[in-house]
């Protein structure tokens, strides 16, 4: 069984905007896996809807299952221990996530005490442990969010989010506002924490190269969906949905000096979830959009061993459009 299996899960909020439409994915534990988009095509919609964490009157459909159990319909005293100890979310922007009147002990040790049923004295102690796990001196427990870093206060937050024993870690664009040599070294703690406790990893990014370099698997969201999905390296060097690869082409390619000089953008904006275009969402942006595309839907279907796409030109020729 997967740690976490979404089935057809999709998020309406109030007001109409279908942000995921119909989406299944599947994390084991130790596994990778990146979720790519342009802004708006609902990867943080997904990661909050895992956990229960959308607005009052947000209609969410389908099932999330997290070591089998579907968060959906569990109790609400199950979704607050399973927030903790089942999956945990470290956001973007670490200032406005800690709370600046608390040190940043409290703030690690209150889950601990709350959902551990730790002694204070407990979780001092494991406080200091998850400040060593993520590289950071115990005694900056006494610290206040403003005496830190950037990138230190990413990696309290990071604590914070393993203080629970999660087997599940969902980090959504967790080093989007850090300069680039931070970013890296947060990367890269990320990704021993989840190899040493064979954690599952959702990453979430817009930026591909980014998650290629992370991840083992990558999908590729669009308008709400999934529209392409496999190893991430495949993804990001030779994708086979057009979004893929006009994403993949808009970021520098690692390594390609070439490519470095001329990232290629990608024109237009993703739909208003309210009004998502008819057949491919994509098809107003496609360059190779066929007449029916406007009218004909695509699912995502085997595009070759271990790899999906839903694009009309996956079938017709194995390396795609
Ligand atoms: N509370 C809300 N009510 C209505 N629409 C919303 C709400 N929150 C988000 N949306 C819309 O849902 C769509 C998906 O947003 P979401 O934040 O999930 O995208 P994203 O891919 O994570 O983008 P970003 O990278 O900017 O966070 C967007 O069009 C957004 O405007």
């Amino acid at each position: 069984m997967s740690l976490l299996d979404v089935r057809d899960l999709t998020v309406t909020y109030p007001g109409g905007a279908a942000a995921v439409r119909g989406v299944d994915l599947t994390v084991a534990a130790g596994q990778k896996l990146g979720i790519a988009g342009e802004s708006g095509c609902g990867k943080s919609t997904l990661a909050l809807a895992l956990l229960r964490l959308l607005p009052a009157g947000t209609r969410i459909g389908g099932q999330v299952l997290l070591d089998g159990e579907d968060v959906l319909t569990m109790k609400w005293g199950r979704v607050r221990a399973v927030r903790w100890a089942g999956a945990s979310i470290v956001f973007q922007g670490a200032m406005h996530s800690l709370n600046a009147v608390h040190r940043v002990g409290d703030q690690i040790a209150e889950p601990i005490l709350l959902h551990r049923k730790a002694t204070p004295a407990g979780a001092r102690k494991r406080t200091g442990e998850l400040l060593e796990q993520v590289g950071l001196p115990a005694a900056r427990a006494s610290a206040y969010p403003h005496e830190l870093s950037g990138g230190q206060r990413q990696r309290v937050m990071i604590a914070m989010a393993l203080a629970c024993d999660p087997r599940l870690i969902v980090a959504d664009e967790p080093t989007t506002a850090l300069d680039v040599m931070i970013q890296a070294q947060i990367l890269r703690l990320i990704e021993q924490l989840v190899a040493e406790q064979e954690l599952g990893l959702i990453a979430i990014s817009h930026d591909l190269a980014v998650l290629a370099d992370t991840c083992d698997r990558l999908a590729v969201m669009y308008a709400g969906r999934v529209v392409e999905e496999g190893p991430a390296r495949q993804v990001y060097e030779d994708a086979r949905h057009p979004y893929g690869k006009a994403l993949s082409e808009a970021f520098p390619r690692i390594g390609d000096p070439a490519s470095r000089f001329a990232p290629r953008g990608l024109p237009g904006d993703p739909p208003d979830p309210s009004a998502v275009p008819s057949g491919c969402a994509f098809h107003p942006r496609c360059p190779v959009a066929l007449d029916s595309c406007a009218v004909d839907d695509q699912e995502l279907r085997t595009a070759d061993e271990d790899r999906r796409a839903a694009c009309v030109h996956v079938s017709a020729t194995r390396s795609g459009p």
